[in-house]
């Protein structure tokens, strides 16, 4: 029954949080000694009572104490249960963090493996289970143990014959409950599972909303939907099932202990050995006995379950990013604009299945570069490598001559920014959204980069200008106007090396007409890779990379591309230019 706590496993994944509690754990242990010292002298009380109801003026007085002590444990167990309440809360709320913090540190793969759901499931429901793990363990079982062996002492003091009858019985109830101890804990891991599984799809179900309603998807959704709740309810059932057998158990041992209980009551009376002071005492003892018991049994299942959150918890801490940090320091890039090099880049997301072969070119810091190429070529695999998303398998990436798996992705990140047709709007106000909560920027800076950006007369039409409130994944703005936010956001960082992935894909073509004006004086300066499908988009660029298969097909200044009609990129260019006049 003991090797199945997960006493060990929790200390050592909360133990450090609960250090930092010492003088609450002071405070619980005296709250809960003097709990078992009140519950103790209450049956004594009530005997001396007894006792005294035979003599011409009984003890009343025994009568109030026993009244006043009925409150002052009620009072101990509140505060005791507070403070263990605290405490396990506290720690496992630091020990939610450390998990948050851990997950946000992951690859983008780790958030394609784990659905939403799945992780919101693991970081709030197991940790949950946990905090539920210290009160339980420390207020309930504890105090419940210390209780039992203190009763069984009292009980002894009584006289032998009750002490050794109980002790008999609290360890036939240990070896019925050794017995039955596995019965009900897969049950219960079996629930975890299904639970996570079908929040895990829940999850996925509302996020991707919009998706499944126009692709007419809401009965597949359905369908799966009642699939896991008919998985669910069986798992249930079984679970409940398995308690019941548990709790039949516990009753069929409270009859046995009230029997035993008068047998050994009625032998103590007529051999003149107990009064009926004494009597009652044994009673309430005897009750007081099989509490603890039934408690312990509770909070054993409970205890046996926090080790199905342990482990899942655990499961998520040993998943460790592909991509980090250098071991020591890191360097740090170069102030200004960021030339770029590529050289011997194989990458695939897939061990063995690669999808850039043997990539490898230049760009000098100021310059600007347009990548082209069909679906799938890896344009914005490219991309990805520039941010450290993913690491290539082999080959360097190198941004102002630096290695950039030198340097610390934060230094990294602040120093490249990205523009995609994915962009992420946060639930907050437009200036929360363009600043990423960053309050140290004054409102004028802003203005005035929206200004520089022509999206002044977009910024003047919003209804409370930089105060007005958007709502997660992009609720009151258009595709469109999410694309401007993210152009605006980006060039707020002020970074050495900007990317636009199809960053002006969902404008019309007046606003990204007005948007590329601007959006070439910002480039001024600085290293610009723009990743576009509509070759127009790139007129401005001094180099071209045509991409094939993972390939680069073409590689060179766009004037010397242009000047051969036989390259890919005028061709491509013809080809575009033939489709627009059709
Ligand atoms: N997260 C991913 N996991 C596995 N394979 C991926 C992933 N993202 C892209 N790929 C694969 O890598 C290859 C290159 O994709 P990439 O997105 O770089 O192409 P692209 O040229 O940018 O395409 P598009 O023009 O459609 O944006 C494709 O075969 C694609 O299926």
């Amino acid at each position: 029954m003991w090797t199945k706590l997960p006493i060990l496993p929790y200390f050592r994944l909360v133990g450090p949080y609960l250090k930092q509690h010492k003088s609450r754990f002071a405070l619980l242990t005296l709250l809960l000694a003097a709990n078992i010292v009140v519950q103790l002298t209450m049956p004594w009380l009530l005997m001396k009572y007894f006792d005294s109801l035979n003599s011409p003026e009984p003890a009343e007085r025994f009568i109030f104490l026993f009244i006043l002590l009925g409150v002052c444990y009620q009072i101990l167990s509140l505060a005791s249960d507070y403070v263990g309440e605290h405490v396990g809360w506290s720690a496992a709320n630091k020990l939610r963090s450390r998990l948050m913090r851990h997950c946000l540190g992951q690859d983008i793969a780790f958030f394609h493996h784990y659905s939403p759901g799945e992780l919101l499931d693991r970081v709030d429901g197991a940790v949950n289970g946990l905090a539920e793990f210290f009160y339980k363990f420390v207020v309930r079982f504890t105090n419940n143990l210390v209780l039992l062996g203190v009763t069984l002492i009292v009980l002894y003091n009584i006289h032998w014959s009750i002490g050794a009858v109980m002790t008999l019985f609290v360890a036939g109830s240990a070896l019925v409950y050794y017995l039955l101890r596995d019965y009900a804990l897969p049950h219960w891991v079996r629930v975890g599972e299904t639970s996570s599984a079908f929040f895990g799809f829940i999850g996925e179900q509302l996020t991707n909303t919009e998706d499944t309603r126009s692709s007419g998807a809401s009965g597949y959704v359905m369908r799966k939907f009642k699939a896991l709740l008919n998985q669910w309810l069986p798992v249930h059932m079984e679970a409940g099932r398995a308690f019941s057998v548990m709790w039949m158990s516990s009753m069929l041992l409270l009859g046995l202990s009230t029997i035993l209980t008068f047998g050994v009551s009625s032998w103590l009376w007529h051999a003149g050995l107990a009064g009926p002071g004494a009597i009652y005492m044994i009673m309430m003892y005897t009750v007081m006995l099989v509490g603890p018991i039934d408690t312990i049994r509770l909070e054993l299942g409970a205890l046996q379950r926090a080790s199905a959150n342990i482990e899942r918890i655990r499961q998520l801490f040993e998943i460790r990013p592909s991509v980090g940090d250098p071991a020591e320091g890191g360097d740090t890039l170069p102030g200004g604009a960021l030339s770029v090099e590529f050289s011997g880049v194989e990458f695939g997301y897939t061990p063995g299945e690669p999808v850039l072969h043997g990539i490898g070119f230049k760009l000098e810091a100021g310059e600007s570069l347009g990548i082209v190429g069909r679906t799938g070529s890896g344009k914005t695999s490219i991309a990805r490598l520039l941010l450290r998303l993913y690491d290539p398998q082999s080959g360097t990436v190198s941004l102002g001559g630096t290695d950039i798996s030198r340097v610390k992705l934060s230094g990294l990140r602040e120093r490249v920014g990205i523009v995609t047709q994915d962009v992420q709007i946060f639930k907050g106000t437009v200036r929360d959204n363009l600043t990423f909560f960053d309050p140290s920027i004054p409102d004028g800076k802003i203005v005035s980069l929206l200004t520089e950006l022509s999206l002044d007369s977009w910024f003047e039409a919003l209804p409370q200008g930089l105060d007005t409130q958007l709502e997660a994944g992009g609720g009151g703005l258009s595709a469109g106007e999410a694309q401007l936010l993210a152009f605006a956001r980006v060039f707020l960082k002020d970074p050495g090396l900007i990317i636009l992935d199809e960053a002006s894909s969902r404008l019309d073509p007046a606003t990204e007409e007005k948007l590329d004006r601007a959006v070439r004086k910002l480039l001024r300066g600085r290293t610009a890779i723009l990743i576009a499908h509509r070759l127009s988009t790139l007129r401005h660029v001094d180099r071209i990379l045509v991409m094939d298969g993972g390939r680069i097909a073409e590689n060179d200044l766009q004037g010397a591309l242009l000047e051969d009609p036989d390259s890919r990129y005028s061709r491509l260019l013809r080809q575009s230019l033939r489709n627009r006049t059709v």
